[in-house]
């Protein structure tokens, strides 16, 4: 598969606040990638580097096999990292001329990429009378004129209300549904998980995991336990050789095993020791435990 962008050990310092520290990234065609973190994890900072507004502090970036120059490369790429400004006395289908005159492209693109977003019948609406919502997808039919081999969005949603985030999103798929690759920087786990194939998880500059979604979750999960006597169910539990933690929650047993035991296997080694439970279910934490555990612990 295609390397559309390489990102290898960058660094920035702003002074003294070390705001981006030995990231890399290797962006693939066609996949939709998230850089997921909190506030002021250096998520910003590294898509401004990687689109030539920031000055990185050392590391490397290359787009597109590092063959061409950057200016060149980024002809080819579609960003919105600050929030859309049009002409608000101008309509939509105005505003994208004036962009289509900007970037040197014909006005064929305009009525394909207004009804990507949802906004063709509104392309007479002068911008002023736009919600929040409608402005963000009218930026990213801007950011689609050029058809960009991958389009680069920092918090996509932030500030819509719920119907407006999800227009946004069924957009964001509908744009990678049709090749073009995609990253977005979120603060919202849920995001990710709902739009993305491949995350990076940043805190305070570091990555946290990189990798798949699907990857993120796929750990071997826990049994939450109930029987009678708890004490004697932990006891035969710390006897089980692959039982590596329990902890006690909420009058049951959560125990952790090292590697893979099925239900059914640990029941019948408690059987044996005389133990009924009157409860067993194997579970995984949800993305959104492993994403607290991910940033809190570290
Ligand atoms: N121009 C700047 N000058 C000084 N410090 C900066 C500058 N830009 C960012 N920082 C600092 O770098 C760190 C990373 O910020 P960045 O904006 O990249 O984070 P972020 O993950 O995008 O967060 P947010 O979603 O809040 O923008 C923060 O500590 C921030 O204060």
């Amino acid at each position: 598969m295609e390397t559309i962008l390489k990102i290898e050990n960058l660094y920035k310092n702003f002074g003294l606040v070390k705001a981006v520290k030995n990231v890399s990234l290797e962006i693939k065609k066609g996949n939709v990638y998230g850089i997921l973190g909190p506030n002021g994890s250096g998520k910003s900072t590294t898509l401004g580097i990687v689109l030539n507004v920031v000055n990185k502090t050392s590391g490397s970036y290359s787009w597109f096999g590092g063959q061409m120059e950057t200016h060149e490369a980024l002809k080819k790429v579609g960003a919105i990292i600050e929030r859309p400004n049009f002409y608000p006395y101008m309509t939509a289908e105005q505003n994208l001329q004036l962009v289509c005159k900007i970037k040197g492209t014909n006005y064929s693109k305009i009525q394909e990429k207004l009804e990507i977003v949802g906004l063709l019948d509104r392309k007479d609406s002068k911008f002023r009378t736009f919600s929040l919502g409608m402005k963000q997808r009218l930026a990213i039919a801007s950011a689609l004129l050029n058809d960009p081999e991958i389009l680069i969005l920092d918090e996509p949603t932030n500030g819509l209300d719920p119907q407006g985030i999800r227009q946004i999103r069924d957009i964001i798929k509908t744009i990678a549904s049709h090749g073009t690759t995609i990253l977005l920087a979120s603060h919202l786990l849920d995001e990710v998980e709902k739009v993305c194939s491949h995350v990076l998880v940043l805190r305070k500059g570091e990555i946290l995991y990189s990798g798949t979604v699907d990857g993120m979750n796929s750990q071997d999960g826990f049994f939450e336990l109930q029987a009678e006597n708890l004490q004697e169910l932990k006891n035969a539990l710390a006897q089980h050789p692959s039982i590596d933690k329990i902890e006690e929650e909420e009058g049951r047993l959560i125990a952790y095993p090292k590697g893979s035991v099925n239900a059914s296997e640990l029941n019948k080694f408690l059987i044996e020791r005389n133990i009924f439970l009157s409860h067993l279910v194997k579970r995984k934490h949800s993305l959104e435990e492993q994403f607290l555990q991910l940033t809190n612990n570290k």
